[in-house]
C-alpha cells in the first residue's frame, strides 16, 4: 500500500513545532481494499479510514475537494487512479501540500518547502476557490504563524478577494466557520486572523458584528490613535496571552466590546451603555454561529459586566455580591476566574498598559472565596428556613466580603 503522510503534520515537523495529528494519504486504493486491509471507514461523504492499530486517518487519493451546501467537510470521489500529485494539487496551500513517504522522503511539486522557508502562504492553484471555507483558513493560519513572520502571498489574497466578492462565503455551515474562529482564537496572535480576513473583504461576511467595530473611534483617554476595532484586535491577543489555547476566555474577549458599533459616535466618545448595547448583538452572532453554550455564557457576561469588574476596587459591597451572583459564579466556580482574565486582556490590551497588573482579578477572587465560604447549611443549622434563609445568606455574604476587603 502506498501511504504518504501529508499536511500539518508534515508542515509543522518542518518547521520545527511540536507534532500534532499525522494525517495520511493512500494512492492506488479503493474503499473495498481498505476495508479488506483492516482499516475501518470514517462517516459516508468521505473516503477516510482509520488505521486498526493506530487509529490514524487514512484518506484515499482525491480530484475533488468541493464544499457543498448542506455537508460539512467535501463531497468526493475516490478513484484508485488519482495519482499523489493530482491529490496535492488540489489542495489550499502549498505549505499544506508536501507529502513524505514511509522513508522520510519528501514529495514536494508545488514548491511548499520554499514557501515554508520564504514565511509565504500561497495557493497552490486554480481549486482552491472550490472551497469557500479556505479564505478562513488562511486567515486562521495566519493566527498561528504571524508570528513566525508569515505573511499571505499577494495572488493568494486577490483570489480570496474575489471569492468574498463571489458571495460564496455566506453558504458556508455555521460549525465550519466557528471551528476555523476557534482555532484562531487557540493560536497566538488572532489579530491577524481578523486583519486577514478584513484585507480579503471577508470579515463583514462572516462576523459582521465583529466588522462593525472598526472606524468606530475609541475613548479620547484610553487611546485615541486607534479606533475600536483596533481595540479588540489588541485584548485578543492579550487574551491570547494570558490563557493560551482558552478559547472561551478568547471569544469573551474578541466580543466584550461590540456594543460601542451602535452607541452614538460622538466627537468625545464614552460608549455609555454599550456594555448592555452590546448583548443584542453577541447574542445574534452565538446564534448564527450556533456557539457552544460555555463559550456563549461567559462572552455574555463579560459583555454586560466587563465594567463593573474593571470598577471592582471601588464598588460597594452589595454591588461586588451582586456581581457575583450575576456572573452565576457560585454555580459554575471556573467562571469567575476566565471572567477575571478576559477583563484583564481588555485593560492590559490598550497601549501602553500592556505589563501593567490587575489587581481587580486577585481581589475579586478573594472576595468571591470568602462569599463561597458561607453557606446555606450553616444558617439552618442556625434554625432558619425559607425565604429567610436567602436573605440571612444575602446579608452573611455580605458582611464576608466586608470583613476580607478589610484584612
Ligand atoms: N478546505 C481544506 C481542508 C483541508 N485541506 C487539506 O487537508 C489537510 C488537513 O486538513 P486539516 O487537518 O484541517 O488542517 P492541517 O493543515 O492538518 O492543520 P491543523 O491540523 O493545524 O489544523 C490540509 O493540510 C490540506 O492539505 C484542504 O486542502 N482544504
Amino acid at each position: 500500500m502506498k501511504t504518504y503522510l501529508v499536511g500539518g503534520a508534515v508542515r509543522d515537523r518542518l518547521l520545527g513545532l511540536p507534532p500534532g495529528d499525522r494525517d495520511f494519504v493512500v494512492v492506488g486504493e479503493t474503499p473495498d481494499s481498505m476495508l479488506a486491509a483492516g482499516f475501518r471507514p470514517v462517516g459516508r461523504d468521505f473516503p477516510v479510514f482509520l488505521h486498526p492499530d493506530t487509529g490514524e486517518e487514512h484518506a484515499l487519493a482525491r480530484t475533488e475537494r468541493k464544499s457543498a451546501p448542506g455537508h460539512r467537510g467535501f463531497v468526493v470521489h475516490a478513484d484508485p487512479s488519482v495519482t499523489l500529485e493530482q491529490d496535492l494539487e488540489r489542495r489550499d496551500f502549498t505549505i499544506n501540500a508536501i507529502a513524505e513517504d514511509a522513508d522520510g522522503n519528501l514529495v514536494d511539486p508545488f514548491g511548499g518547502v520554499r514557501d515554508l522557508e520564504a514565511r509565504v502562504l500561497r495557493h497552490v492553484g486554480a481549486a482552491f476557490v472550490e472551497d469557500p471555507l479556505r479564505v478562513l483558513r488562511a486567515a486562521r493560519f495566519m493566527a498561528r504563524f504571524a508570528p513566525l513572520g508569515f505573511r499571505v502571498a499577494p495572488e493568494t489574497m486577490a483570489l480570496m478577494q474575489r471569492m468574498s466578492a463571489s458571495g460564496e462565503l455566506s453558504s458556508l455551515v455555521a460549525e465550519r466557520v466557528w471551528q476555523e474562529l476557534c482555532k484562531a482564537l487557540a493560536a497566538p496572535q488572532p489579530s491577524a486572523f481578523l486583519r486577514t480576513l478584513r484585507e480579503a473583504d471577508a470579515l463583514a461576511v462572516v462576523l459582521p458584528e465583529v466588522d462593525a467595530l472598526y472606524g468606530v473611534p475609541q475613548r479620547a483617554e484610553y487611546h485615541p490613535e486607534i479606533d475600536t476595532g483596533a481595540h479588540q484586535e489588541l485584548v485578543s491577543d492579550m487574551a491570547a496571552r494570558l490563557a493560551p489555547g482558552d478559547t472561551v476566555v478568547g471569544f469573551a474577549a474578541l466580543t466584550h466590546d461590540l456594543g460601542k458599533a451602535l452607541t452614538p459616535k460622538q466627537e468625545l466618545p464614552r460608549h455609555i451603555g454599550h456594555e448592555r448595547a452590546g448583548v443584542a448583538p453577541l447574542r445574534r452572532l452565538c446564534e448564527r454561529l450556533k456557539v457552544p453554550l460555555e463559550h456563549r455564557d461567559l462572552a455574555i457576561i463579560a459583555c454586560r459586566e466587563h465594567l463593573n469588574v474593571h470598577r471592582m476596587l471601588e464598588l460597594r459591597d452589595e454591588t461586588v455580591l451582586e456581581l457575583l451572583e450575576r456572573c452565576d459564579a457560585f454555580r459554575k466556580p471556573g467562571r469567575i476566574e476566565k471572567l477575571v482574565i478576559a477583563c484583564e486582556a481588555d485593560k492590559r490590551g490598550r497601549l501602553g498598559l500592556e505589563d501593567q497588573p490587575y489587581p481587580q482579578g486577585p481581589e475579586l477572587r478573594r472576595l468571591h472565596a470568602a462569599a463561597l465560604a458561607v453557606n446555606a447549611r450553616d444558617l439552618a443549622t442556625e434554625g432558619l428556613d425559607g425565604p429567610r434563609i436567602g436573605q440571612a445568606l444575602r446579608k452573611a455574604r455580605i458582611a464576608a466580603i466586608r470583613a476580607a476587603r478589610q484584612s
